[in-house]
């Protein structure tokens, strides 16, 4: 049993599908994953949120969604503007460690990035990781802006004793430009450590059998395999 949690750089990075990648190599690995987004923000009741997004890439339908907020904002401002009680963390801890008793592996994916508040007192994933003693995967864009956006969220990481599971690209383009081109190595240096892993922008748009193949390749070391860091530099021209 496991606890991994999904952060960004930001929102939109790419942290859905990241997520949903690790499910499915997980799945396919024979793991038991269940995914936790514990406050969805910016999705109307009855309409499909990221946890719907996981199941139709990976398959998983043991999904858990703790708190639903239409603004799209962070969750302890669309709860206050949705005149709603903010959703506790440490609640949704508990859930999460019983999920856990359970399966080999669960998955939870904050809402934007790591400082994000779930509520007034401002308590974040980077909370709720400590609690659950879970190592955190941060996503990253791997354009112009991204350094400091990834240097920023490791720091705050590292400041708050919460472990680094490893820096992903969520989202990397068939044509990299000379910064994207740079920003492989320099977010190798900042992580102090080889990329996580890399999925291609378009991976989203796969089906669930393509979409296993492309996570497998993309994001091996995320779950304790190997980066094939030679074919992905080779692969995209890097040296
Ligand atoms: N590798 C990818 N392939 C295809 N589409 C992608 C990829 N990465 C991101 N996207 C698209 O970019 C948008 C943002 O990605 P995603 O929803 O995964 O971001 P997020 O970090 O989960 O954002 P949020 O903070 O809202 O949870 C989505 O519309 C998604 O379809
Ligand atoms: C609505 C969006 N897609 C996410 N669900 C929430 C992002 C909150 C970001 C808050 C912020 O850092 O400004
Ligand atoms: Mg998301």
């Amino acid at each position: 049993m496991s606890v991994l949690m999904v952060t960004g750089t930001c929102t939109g990075v790419g942290k859905t599908i990241v997520t949903a990648a690790l499910a499915t190599v997980a799945r396919a690995r024979g793991s038991s994953v269940a995914v936790v987004k514990p406050g969805q923000t910016g999705v109307a009741p009855g309409e499909p949120g990221d946890l719907d997004e996981v199941a139709r890439l990976a398959g998983v339908d043991d999904l858990h969604e703790f708190a639903r907020f239409p603004d799209p904002l962070s969750p302890a401002a669309a709860a206050r503007r949705a005149g709603l009680p903010p959703l506790r963390l440490a609640d949704v801890a508990g859930q999460i460690s019983k999920l856990a008793d359970s399966r080999s592996l669960v998955l939870v994916e904050g809402a934007g990035g790591l400082l994000v508040r779930y509520d007034a007192e401002g308590t974040t994933l980077a909370d709720l990781a400590r609690w659950l003693n879970a190592a955190v995967v941060v996503v990253a864009r791997p354009d112009l802006g991204t350094l400091n956006h990834t240097a920023l969220t490791l720091e705050a990481m590292a400041h708050r004793g919460v472990q680094l599971a490893g820096v992903v690209i969520g989202s990397w383009p068939a044509e990299p430009d000379l910064a994207m081109r740079s920003n492989i190595t320099d977010l190798e240096t900042i992580a102090a450590r080889p990329l996580a892993g890399v999925l291609p922008a378009g991976a989203g748009a796969l089906d669930p059998a393509e979409f296993l193949l492309t996570a497998r390749a993309g994001l091996a070391p995320a779950l304790g395999g190997t980066f094939d860091a030679a074919t992905f530099r080779n692969t995209y021209a890097l040296d």
